[in-house]
C-alpha cells in the first residue's frame, strides 16, 4: 500500500482498486454462471455447505493478509447471495 499526500490521491487508489475488484466479480460470475449447469435442484442451486465453506475460506484468508475478518465476510455474503439469486434465474430459465 502507498502512503498517500491527498485524499485525491487515495481516492485514485480506491478507484484503481475498485477496476480490478469489477473485473474480478466479472470472472467470477461467469464461473457463477457455469455451476448453474451442472445443478439438478434449487437447493443445489443454493449449496448453503458449500456457502460456508466459502466463508470459512475467505475469513480465514482476511486474517492472513492482514483485512478485516468482519468486512470480507460481509462482503462475500452479500456477494454470493446476490450471484445465488442469478444463479436461481439462470437455472430456472435453462430447466425450461
Ligand atoms: C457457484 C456455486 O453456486 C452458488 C454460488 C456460490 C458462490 O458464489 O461462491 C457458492 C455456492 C452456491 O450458493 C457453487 O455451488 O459452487
Amino acid at each position: 500500500m502507498t502512503p498517500c499526500a491527498s485524499l485525491d490521491e487515495v481516492r485514485h487508489h480506491i478507484d484503481r482498486i475498485d477496476r480490478q475488484l469489477v473485473a474480478l466479480i466479472a470472472e467470477r460470475g461467469g464461473y457463477v454462471a457455469q455451476a448453474a449447469g451442472f445443478k439438478r435442484s434449487a437447493d443445489e442451486v443454493a449449496a448453503s455447505q458449500r456457502v460456508a465453506q466459502v466463508l470459512d475460506k475467505v475469513r480465514a484468508l482476511a486474517q492472513q493478509q492482514g483485512a478485516s475478518p468482519e468486512v470480507v465476510t460481509a462482503v462475500w455474503q452479500a456477494m454470493i447471495e446476490a450471484f445465488i439469486r442469478e444463479e436461481h434465474a439462470q437455472w430456472q430459465a435453462q430447466a425450461k
